[in-house]
């Protein structure tokens, strides 16, 4: 098979580091452009260190001439940034947003927790939600999910989609500090991080929000209400998500569990933990893996599902990769891994 021609934009960031230590493992593909904006005109390797292969590669700037002539674009950009670029590009390019700007089909929304014009909706980057894979094979656009989302919506979705759970949820989720990017931040400022944790975007906010609750009411016949509260811990990579939901019956932490096994049987990157086991982040760290496990608080009738996932791999890149393999026909796994790194 020819080598696909890949070109990433938003090449100095850390979602577009990630995706280039993904595509530099990956069989079928050619690393093509790779742009930036402030850092145009750099060797990737003053930004990118760690990414040994193409530390001589120079980016350059974001714009139709330099992203044209790939057969797949990857955007990591912020957001807002992805529509102008997207709609210069052909229907002849699979083009795959790692930014929020395709994600939400409510314009109403979008304006609410964004601002500005929504530019569109593509096919959203969740294979592991029902009916979603068939929906990005062979697609030209894709939309990655937020980070929170992928995790907040696989840890509940078995649940809402079975009727076991009231279609009210709550997520409380940890996250790393490279969730927000690489641009300096003055609450990400080390003096401010280290040894601290604290919570943020709380009261229903967060703009993740939206499309936590657009994932999970595509399961049931209503709206699903969602109660999102993120928090921001001192490591660099990964989300442990904490979900949970008042029970509709009777139901045991036996057949609670059994929900989810059925429901990720054939789902190479989602991993239930043997009953008992916590999911942790360390475990999926570099990972393309979610980690999972739920049980039932008797007392308070209500199910807890605890997920990790890598807010980089899985969370982002590893999930863009994962839709441009299926976007292109190719074994879905390519490029990708379950194995995490320990300790
Ligand atoms: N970090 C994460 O965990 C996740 C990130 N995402 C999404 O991925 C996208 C990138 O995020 P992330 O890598 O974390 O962000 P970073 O701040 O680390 O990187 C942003 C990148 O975009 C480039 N850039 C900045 N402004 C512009 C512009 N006006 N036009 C073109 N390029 C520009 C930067 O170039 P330069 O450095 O040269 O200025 C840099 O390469 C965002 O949309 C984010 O929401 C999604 C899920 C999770
Ligand atoms: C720790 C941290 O700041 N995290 C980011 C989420 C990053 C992400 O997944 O999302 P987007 O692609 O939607 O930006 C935040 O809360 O804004």
């Amino acid at each position: 098979m020819t080598r696909k021609r890949v070109a990433v934009a938003g090449a100095s960031g850390y979602a577009g580091g990630e995706l280039l230590r993904l595509l530099l493992g990956h069989p079928d593909v050619e690393i093509g452009a790779l742009t930036g904006a402030s850092n145009a005109g750099q060797p990737l390797g003053a930004l990118q260190p760690h990414l040994v292969p193409l530390a001589d590669r120079v980016l350059e700037e974001t714009s139709i001439e330099t992203l044209s002539g790939h057969d797949v674009v990857f955007l990591a950009l912020p957001h807002g940034q992805s529509g102008a670029v997207a709609a210069q590009l052909g229907d002849d390019t699979v083009v795959i947003d790692c930014g929020a700007d395709f994600r939400l089909a409510d314009s109403a929304a979008w304006e609410k927790f964004y601002g500005g014009q929504h530019a569109g909706t593509w096919p959203y980057g969740l294979p592991e939600l029902p009916g979603q894979r068939e929906v990005l094979r062979g697609a030209t656009r894709v939309a990655v999910p937020g980070c929170y989302p992928t995790i907040s919506s696989l840890s509940l979705a078995p649940a809402v989609a079975a009727g076991i759970v009231e279609p009210d949820v709550t997520v409380v989720a940890a996250s790393g500090t490279s969730g927000a990017g690489k641009a300096a931040k003055p609450h990400l400022l080390g003096s401010e991080i280290m040894g601290n944790a604290s919570a943020y975007g709380v009261g229903g906010v967060h703009r993740h929000t939206p499309e936590i609750t657009q994932n999970l009411s595509k399961l049931t016949d209503g709206t699903v209400s969602v109660s999102f509260t993120p928090l921001l811990v001192p490591m660099s990579r990964g989300i442990l998500a904490t979900c949970s939901a008042k029970l509709t019956g009777g139901v045991t932490a036996e057949e609670v569990y059994d929900v989810y096994a059925k429901a990720y049987a054939d789902e190479p990157f989602i991993h239930l933990l043997p009953q008992g086991q916590w999911p942790q982040t360390k475990s999926v760290t570099g990972s393309n893996a979610v980690h999972l496990q739920v049980t039932v608080d008797e007392d308070a009738r209500r199910m807890i599902a605890v997920g990790a996932v890598d807010n980089l791999s899985k969370g982002t890149a590893g999930a863009a990769v994962q839709c441009m393999n299926l976007a292109l026909g190719l074994d879905e796994g390519l490029g990708l891994t379950t194995v995490g790194i320990a300790p």
